[in-house]
């Protein structure tokens, strides 16, 4: 049996995320005792072979426009709210995955799982965009140097259900509330999301690498 993790294709930055998962699985495969295969997913047909679905950084708008008018959005609807699936947004994908937005709200029919508020290009616009290491070890073994890139990113305002969701990184910058700024977190124990970019780390994969063992291997095992 092979676990596949399919990386959604309809726009954005899906490619870079290919190319991770392969190196994972080619070098990394000795500690994964399943056996891993990656795919692009533009239909339901190959959604409907994938134990995971990654969805990528790109434009939260362009993405939803175009599930809804490929007749898409309402397997990858029922796709993502079955909890035997792994799920990771980054960025773009971050905001299609959560319930509410704050901002240019009218824009993005989401896919309303993840119970958090969103507030889009919160750093600004893409001249703001930057890549800063830091320090992601209270989560990821050993990772206190990883290469964070941000593009207009999201940040999550606030938490809708504390129960479900746990925050993984918050920034030491401060929104207006004076709270730091939330870039990546869990909801229960199948779906990731993160305001940057792993997959743009040129040659580091421990972030990937991280999200199989943690997440997709994990959750496969948990509904064996
Ligand atoms: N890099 C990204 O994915 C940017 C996300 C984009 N600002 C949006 O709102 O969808």
């Amino acid at each position: 049996m092979t676990i596949v993790i399919g990386v959604l294709a309809l726009q954005g930055a899906f490619i870079e995320h290919v190319r991770h998962v392969e190196r994972c699985i080619v070098e990394n495969k000795d500690q994964y005792n399943e056996k891993l295969s990656v795919i692009t997913v533009r239909d339901k047909d190959q959604l409907a072979g994938c134990n995971a679905l990654v969805i990528p950084g790109g434009e939260s708008t362009s993405m939803s426009l175009i599930a809804q008018r490929t007749g898409f959005y309402s397997d990858l609807y029922n796709f993502v709210h079955d909890p035997k699936k792994t799920i990771w947004g980054t960025c773009a994908g971050l905001i299609f995955l959560s319930q509410q937005l704050s901002n240019e709200a009218k824009l993005v029919k989401t896919l309303d799982l993840l119970k958090v508020k969103v507030k889009r290009n919160a750093f600004g616009r893409q001249a703001q965009s930057f890549t800063q290491t830091y320090d992601f070890s209270s989560f990821i073994p050993n990772c206190n140097d990883f290469p964070a890139t941000f593009i207009r990113a999201p940040v999550i305002e606030k938490i809708l259900d504390p129960k479900e969701v746990q925050v993984l990184c918050k920034l030491e910058e401060k929104d207006n509330s004076g709270q730091g700024l939330i870039v990546a977190a869990k909801q229960n124990d199948n779906i990731l999301v993160t305001s940057f970019h792993p997959e743009l780390a040129e040659t580091d994969i421990r972030f990937h690498d991280w999200f199989i063992k943690e997440f997709v291997l994990k959750n496969f095992n948990r509904y064996k």
